[in-house]
């Protein structure tokens, strides 16, 4: 049986949704995955960090109400996030890395990334910040220190889009994609459609655990833009930059507009897409679109998400499922380990009798 050590960079919602799976099926994994998660180490910018060589409780992390510097009161614990310290020393097989998405530069989270490669340890991350501004470099480290950068959640959350579109798909030759890669704004436009005004409706999704510590990401399509970028360069073979891609989001949109668009027949929805021109370059755009009934994305509703892969082989592959959420990511994460170890990657972990 195999015991990954992981160390948790950031602790809010997504970490400590991990941390409650571990609490509660570590035992199933091991019985059904083959390997068990042991939490060595764990830095956020509000609570602290905490190195404990032997593992930390996940069921005592999850059940604590630690406050400001909470972390200082455990052994081995400072009320300082010395996130650099925690992820080049703890003895962790891998970082997960689930701080706050900087659409600009991506920092601190390339930051955390790269020196977690640098150091030998793999990286999964839901972080979209680091994959859609740094992949190119964070992948050469990773791969010049034989070990993995994983980032499922950073598109759909838990609903599998990278590995499903690089994997099952390949072959089928991919000439672009369209989707709903907000959960946020998607959960808000439907809000809007039961007549809830546009602020209300992001509180709600605030509470749910879907929308980004700035909510502003979320409605004006910065977020989309990061995932439109990562998909493009990931399956479209671009190398596109967030500045590339025209971005337009919903905060613009009116109870007046979303009630017209009901009396049409169509709905309102956030498009982000991108197309492989004849010239071979790629295009990328986000914007809202008012969506006849029948188009398929028109019935994607709440936080789910959807994209349709245009393929030359196949036509339209769609893929549907969550796109935010605490668990949802959480279980994006998990995906990224069961990736981890299927490589073979156990040789760095610790083998236990
Ligand atoms: N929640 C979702 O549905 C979802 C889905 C997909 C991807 N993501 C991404 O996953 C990441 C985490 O999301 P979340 O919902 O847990 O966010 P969150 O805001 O709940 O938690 C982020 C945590 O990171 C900590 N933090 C911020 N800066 C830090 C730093 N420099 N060092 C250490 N800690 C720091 C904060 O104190 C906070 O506890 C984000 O990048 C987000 O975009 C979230
Ligand atoms: N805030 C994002 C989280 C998932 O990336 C959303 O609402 O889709």
């Amino acid at each position: 049986m195999t015991i990954y050590n992981i160390a948790l960079i950031g602790f809010g919602g997504v970490n400590r949704a991990l941390t409650e799976l571990i609490a509660a099926k570590n035992q199933l994994w091991e019985r059904d995955l083959g390997f068990r998660l042991n939490i060595v180490a764990v830095s956020d910018l509000y609570l602290g960090s905490v190195i404990s060589p032997n593992g930390l409780d996940a069921k005592t992390l999850v059940d604590a109400k630690f406050e400001k510097g909470g972390f200082g009161q455990l052994s081995g614990g400072s009320a300082e996030a010395d996130n650099e310290t925690i992820i080049k020393t703890a003895p962790a097989d891998i970082v997960v890395e689930a701080t706050y998405t900087n659409p600009k530069d991506g920092e601190p989270a390339v930051s955390h990334c790269r020196w977690a490669l640098e150091t030998g340890k793999h990286v999964v991350t839901t972080n979209k910040g680091p994959v859609a501004i740094a992949a190119p470099a964070l992948k050469a480290f990773a791969k010049t220190n034989g070990v993995r950068f994983e980032y499922e959640g950073a598109v759909m959350s838990g609903t599998p889009v990278i590995r499903m579109a690089e994997r099952t798909l390949a072959g089928a030759e991919l000439k672009g994609f369209e989707g709903i890669l907000n959960g946020t704004s998607n959960f808000v436009l439907g809000r809007m459609e039961s007549g809830l005004d546009f602020a209300s409706a992001v509180k709600e999704a605030q509470k749910l655990g879907y929308a980004e510590a700035d909510p502003t990401a979320d409605v004006e399509g910065f977020d989309v833009r990061l995932k439109v970028v990562i998909l493009a360069n990931e399956l479209l073979g671009a190398n596109l930059k967030p500045e590339d891609i025209s971005c337009k989001g919903v905060s613009g949109l009116s109870l007046s507009d979303i009630e017209e668009a009901a009396k049409a027949n169509s709905r309102w929805k956030l498009i982000g897409a991108a197309v492989r021109n004849d010239d071979g370059s790629v295009t990328g755009s986000v914007s809202p679109k008012r969506l006849g009934l029948d188009h398929p994305l028109a019935g994607v509703n709440g936080a789910t998400n959807a994209v349709s892969l245009d393929t030359e082989l196949l036509g339209a592959v769609t893929i549907t499922g969550p796109g935010a959420g605490r668990i949802e990511t959480a279980y994006a994460l998990l995906s990224d380990i069961v990736a981890i170890h299927s490589a073979g990657a156990s040789s760095t972990a610790k083998e236990a009798a």
